[in-house]
């Protein structure tokens, strides 16, 4: 079963400041918080509006906060709901590691292998300047990959884990974008937590 660990490596990216620790929450933990997350979290499907055309958000979502303040992209406006159970007791693991105390969790539930988070770089005006964020995944491995907004040759790709997490600070919101794209493999559900700091 093994133990939790701090143990991490910091991605060999100019421009970035990421580390990625693999085995953040023992196997067992990732299991029972995933189950507790599909099962108590109030998920959504938004519409999202891009260059006046309406679709569907490839993904369902969800948002907690401590501090009632809205968290708004691509055109929606999330509110919070407060802070539930797992929620807090992964925020204060997280806060641990990060030295940063969250306001705000962003939660992505990918039913499936057809479910994808586009381009983009986290840099929302109410996120601040080189903001601290911390990403969970638990549930079904799925590659997260990174380019250069300024130098297209510079890309990565990891394979996000069950159970580990991933903290981006820094200027990497600046000078990077991430995505989750689609896969035709089979496969099953993965959940995605990030914390945030709403100002
Ligand atoms: O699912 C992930 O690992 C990334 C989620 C993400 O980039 C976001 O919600 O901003
Ligand atoms: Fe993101």
């Amino acid at each position: 079963m093994g133990w939790p660990s701090a143990e991490n490596t910091k991605l060999a990216l100019v421009d970035a400041d990421i580390r990625y620790y693999p085995h953040f929450l023992t196997a067992s933990e990732a299991d029972c918080f995933f189950d507790r997350l599909l099962q108590n979290i109030e998920w959504r499907h938004d519409d999202i509006t891009i260059f006046g055309k309406t679709y569907k958000q490839p993904r369902l979502t969800a948002l907690y906060g401590n501090n009632g303040k809205p968290y708004s992209y691509s055109n929606i406006v999330m509110w919070p709901h407060s802070f539930i159970e797992p929620l807090t007791t992964i925020k204060e693991r997280i806060e641990k590691v990060a030295k940063v105390e969250f306001t705000t969790c962003l939660l992505n539930l990918y039913r499936d292998g057809k479910d994808s988070n586009g381009w983009h770089s986290d840099d929302e005006k109410e996120l601040g300047r080189n903001p601290v964020i911390a990403s969970v995944s638990l549930g079904e491995e799925r590659y997260f990959h990174l380019r250069h907004k300024k130098n297209k040759s510079l890309k990565s790709k990891l394979l996000l884990q069950h159970g580990s997490l991933l903290l981006m600070q820094g200027e990497t919101q600046h000078n990077w974008q991430h995505q989750i794209p689609k896969t035709a493999k089979r496969i099953g559900p993965r959940i995605n937590l990030t914390f945030r700091v709403i100002v």
